[in-house]
């Protein structure tokens, strides 16, 4: 069966009813087709952070009709479940609440399953259950506690229509379930090429072959993404950006792969100041273009063996979750003959170019004949302006049934489990297991602006507090306006490009001082987080005796760096931390002792 993955345009809140036929008898179909919905909704964030849980809720009432629905907008801001049943008012007592994805209480707060619990829900229907082992099951442990009846598809009733409504839930975290399961990272292959075949003219001339509204869809695909790979032809024919032109919202990485390291001084690529560029390339290459290209601020890694299983193996291991490749046929083929890539996405434009030496979407894959040719599974056909867009799967996406039969039998299958040393501790994404240790872990922090406004105001995380103090007390309305800006800023993500972007594009707005006070405000903030809420502070403590590592590959400041080459602050603070606290209880310890 085909599964459509539209983007809902309805708004976050939104009343609908169902229409007579959803209406019957018939509770699977029913049931699917509000797990169907939620997936929708968990859809609609994507695009917005990096690539993070999607997770969609529906509230149902005894009648089928909908109550309130809500999504997660982004890690931080208020779940998708707390959404919905705001939404759904008085009408959640009794209903049922349609997840398609099991909450990940990473933080110990219980926001969402303690939502469901209030408001009085009587049922909840789980499209999968949450795919990282330390978090899965316990939301629904948790919710079975309580006397909530808790269904999960294909666990507690199997049909078709159940099982398709499953297959959208597995999809909409597709990235997710395959970092749980896999050593790659969720790979799509994006082209646009004319009906007769061609990605390019014959002369390499490539722009542009899709529509304008095809090439919106491009951006909204870049910004669900990690990163955005091309191969150094692609650089030298097209020079192209790469970024995702849609306004707020997250923007990947770029990935040149070149052996030659052949590539032009001028490039749209090098230019890194909205968005980062790696170059990938043989050990050896080029070594004064590699410093070129350094002194640009393109970070360039060599490999002894330049392939695409080797470049993804080591993306992946940096926490990059999903790849868009959008090179040409010669790198495609690579790709597709190294198995690191899950989805094809065509736009077909009604065009015909011609030429026999015109470059086509895919190179040699080595097949002679036509049985040998590799069938998309879940096809999805839409019309797109004039082109057509043909997407579908060169793998399935892992199924957790099978793959994650039971909690005590994961840990072998998911190399996230326990990868590192015992006597440190990682930390990185706010929703791995020590995960509430991040700046940008969803922990609201009441603190003066700083400056001279000593009002005490509310920051989402200690992300917003940290960017917005760039920026605070410099006599600059524009400065103001930044602060404020990042305050309100829907996620810590967002807080965090606010901050960076401004700083790189307008560095007058920022603080003099900025540079000598930033330990200083980051460890303010950390200590009135860990001050704020008791569990944190209780994890802290019980982490005694191990070093703790902010796992980034990228931020070499606060972050360990991928080879420990990172300076490892937050780390470090957090460190000083947990030594301040123990200082503290011993000191009580001896005052009660000799009392
Ligand atoms: N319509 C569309 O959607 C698109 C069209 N195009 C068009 O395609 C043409 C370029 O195609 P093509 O040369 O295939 O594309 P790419 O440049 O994307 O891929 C080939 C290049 O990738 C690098 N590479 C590194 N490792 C490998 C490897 N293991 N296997 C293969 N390549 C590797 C090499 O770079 P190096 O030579 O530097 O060592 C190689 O030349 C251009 O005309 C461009 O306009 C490109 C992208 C999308
Ligand atoms: N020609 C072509 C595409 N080409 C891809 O887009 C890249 C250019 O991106 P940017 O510089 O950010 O606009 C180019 O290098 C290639 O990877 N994509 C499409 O959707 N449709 C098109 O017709």
């Amino acid at each position: 069966m085909a599964l459509s993955f539209r983007i809902c345009s309805s708004p976050l809140i939104c009343r609908a009813t169902l229409s007579d036929g959803d209406n019957s008898r018939n509770h699977h179909a029913i049931d699917a087709a509000f797990i169907r919905r939620a997936a929708d909704l968990a859809e609609m964030s994507a695009g917005f952070t990096s690539p993070h849980p999607n997770f969609g809720c529906v509230i149902a009432t005894s009648s089928g009709k909908v109550a309130g629905e809500g999504y997660l907008y982004a890690q931080g801001t208020k779940p998708a479940e707390a959404l919905a049943v705001e939404a759904a008012r008085e009408f959640s007592r009794g209903s049922t609440a349609y997840l398609n994805m099991e909450p990940g209480d990473c933080h110990g707060d219980h926001t969402a399953v303690s939502a469901l619990v209030q408001a009085g829900i009587e049922r909840v229907v789980v499209g999968i259950r949450h795919p990282l082992q330390h978090l899965r099951g316990s939301a629904i442990r948790e919710l079975r506690s309580q006397g909530i009846e808790v269904n999960v598809l294909g666990e507690d009733f199997e049909s078709k229509v159940l099982e398709d409504a499953r297959k959208s839930c597995l999809l909409v975290n597709a990235p997710l379930i395959h970092r749980a399961c896999s050593r790659v990272p969720f790979s799509v292959l994006k082209y646009a090429m004319t009906l007769d075949g061609k990605i390019a003219a014959s002369s390499g001339h490539a722009a542009w072959i899709s529509s304008k509204l095809s090439r919106t869809r491009v951006f909204e695909l870049r910004g669900g993404s990690d990163a955005v790979i091309v191969g150094g032809n692609t650089v030298r024919q097209d020079d192209p950006r790469l970024t995702a032109r849609h306004g707020q919202g997250h923007t990947p990485t770029r990935i040149v792969m070149t052996q030659s390291l052949d590539l032009p001084e001028k490039a749209n690529l090098w230019d890194v100041s909205e968005v980062s560029t790696i170059v990938v390339t043989q050990r050896g290459a080029r070594k004064s273009f590699q410093k070129f290209l350094a002194s640009k601020g393109v970070e360039v890694v060599e490999f002894d063996m330049l392939n695409p299983r080797e470049v993804m193996e080591y993306f992946h291991l940096r926490g990059y979750l999903s790849i868009l490749w959008e090179c040409g046929g010669t790198l495609a083929a690579s790709a597709i003959s190294s198995s690191v890539i899950h989805k094809v996405v065509a736009f077909v434009a009604p065009k015909i170019i011609g030429g026999s030496k015109a470059p086509s979407p895919v190179g040699d894959l080595g097949m002679v004949e036509m049985t040998q040719a590799l069938n998309l599974i879940d096809v999805c056909y839409e019309q797109v302006g004039p082109d057509m867009l043909v997407s579908g799967f060169l793998q399935p996406i892992p199924d957790l049934l099978p793959v994650i039969p039971s909690e005590d039998a994961t840990v072998e299958i998911d190399p996230s489990v326990d990868p590192f040393e015992p006597s440190i501790i990682f930390f990185y994404k706010t929703w791995d297991l020590y995960g509430s240790f991040s700046n940008f872990s969803p922990h609201p922090i009441r603190m003066p602006c700083g400056g001279e406004n000593d009002d005490y105001m509310t920051w989402s995380s200690v992300e917003h507090y940290y960017q917005a103090n760039k920026f605070v007390g410099v006599e600059n309305p524009m400065a103001h306006e930044c602060v404020e800006k990042i305050r309100t800023a829907r996620s810590p993500e967002e807080a965090a490009l606010i901050g960076r972007s401004t700083l790189r594009q307008k560095p007058e707005l920022v603080r003099n001082d900025w540079e000598d006070v930033k330990i200083e405000v980051m460890y303010k903030a950390l200590k009135c987080k860990f001050a704020t809420y008791p569990h944190l502070k209780s994890m802290l403590l019980s982490t005694v005796g191990s070093v703790l590592v902010e796992a980034s590959p990228h931020d070499l400041f606060w972050g360990g760096g991928r080879e420990g080459e990172g300076l490892n602050y937050l780390g470090r603070l957090l460190m000083q931390l947990r030594s301040e606290y123990l200082g503290e209880s011993s000191v009580s310890a001896e005052k009660s002792s000799s009392a």
